[in-house]
């Protein structure tokens, strides 16, 4: 198993192939790519950590030798948020940067499974799908944008919430990854009682978690460490999955969903990709309306992707 993180010498990419590096089974393959001259370095410095993984660094304006070979890619490469911006303004400088990296994925590595984290995630997919359509290549069922940051969050301050252990906390997280378009399922966490107004404030606080951070960093990126967890966790589900384990996690994908062409929920992995889109299950009136709510939001992201390719 080969896995390729693009984007590697940044704030998330570091420290997702560092949960890599440790994480990963025996055997496997880490390659790291970013344009930063650095890269070569991360990996030397990652690689006299004592794992049966084995990690090269590429750096420069090709990704395509990272790419050579790849099982899984993982993209974070790209522009982060400072306050006052929303991800929707980081289009301009992150559409470019994912459509060239995914034509370089078209190219050497087409049957690879890409987690997508490069924002605004509602509308780099759609960049992506366009360009592997383009190149004749595109599978839905290997394509996602990596909200799993949304899930652990969720789980994170629920847990805090209630008194409870993190790990106990299950639950779906759909529609998209920015303010509105993110949705937990709180009325299906069983055995938790919310009132509407926890209801209301949980959901707004995980909507804005992302700028929470961003504001704590003060000018210095987003979320990095969360989201290196964030990524090792869903890339660690998709090799679990290719090695014949059951496996569902929530992403952003293209095909299930009678609300959008790309909506996050639950899917089933295997070894090749999704298995199946799983429906997002029985929702309260909030969540009813809070769906009808976003959907203005991701068609506009979504189109905006397509029409950009
Ligand atoms: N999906 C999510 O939940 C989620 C969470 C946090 C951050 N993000 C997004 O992830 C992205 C990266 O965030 P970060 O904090 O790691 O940023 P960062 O600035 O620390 O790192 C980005 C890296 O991308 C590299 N890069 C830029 N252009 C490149 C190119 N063309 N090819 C290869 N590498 C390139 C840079 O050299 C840098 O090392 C941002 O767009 C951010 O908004 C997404
Ligand atoms: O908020 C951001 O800009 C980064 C990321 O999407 C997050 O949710 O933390």
């Amino acid at each position: 198993m080969k896995v390729a993180v693009l984007g590697a010498a940044g704030g998330i990419g570091q420290a997702l192939s560092l949960l890599l590096k440790t994480q990963l089974p025996a055997g496997s393959e880490l390659s790291l790519y970013d344009i930063a001259p650095v890269t070569p370095g991360v990996a030397v410095d990652l690689s006299h950590i004592p794992t049966q993984v084995a990690i090269k660094g590429f750096a420069g304006e090709d990704p395509s030798p990272a790419l050579e070979g790849a099982d899984i890619v993982l993209i974070s490469a790209g522009v982060a948020r400072k306050p006052g911006m929303d991800r929707s303004d980081l289009f301009n400088i992150n559409a470019g940067i994912v459509k060239n990296l995914i034509e370089k994925v078209a190219a050497t590595c087409p049957k690879a499974c890409i987690g997508i984290i490069t924002n605004p995630v509602n509308t780099t997919v759609p960049i992506a799908a366009e360009v592997l359509k383009k190149a004749g290549v595109y599978d839905p069922a290997k394509l996602f944008g990596v909200t799993t940051l949304d899930v652990i969050r969720s789980e994170t301050f629920i847990a805090e919430a209630k008194g409870l252990n993190p790990a106990d906390i299950k639950l779906n997280v759909i529609g998209g990854h920015s303010g509105v378009t993110i949705l937990p399922l709180l009325s299906q966490l069983e055995g938790i009682s919310f009132t509407d107004e926890e209801i209301a404030a949980m959901t707004t606080r995980i909507q804005n978690a992302g700028t929470e951070v961003v504001e704590a960093k003060a000018g210095g990126g987003s979320a990095t460490l969360s989201m290196g967890q964030a990524a090792a966790r869903f890339c660690l589900s998709l090799v679990k999955a290719a090695q014949g384990e059951e496996v569902v996690e929530c992403a952003y994908v293209d095909g299930g969903s009678e609300h959008a062409q790309f909506f996050a929920q639950p899917v089933r992995l295997g070894a090749q990709g999704v298995v199946e889109i799983l429906p997002y299950g029985e929702v309260s009136e909030f969540e009813k309306q809070a769906i009808d709510g976003m959907l203005d939001t991701l068609h506009g992201d979504i189109e905006k992707g397509i029409e950009f390719v």
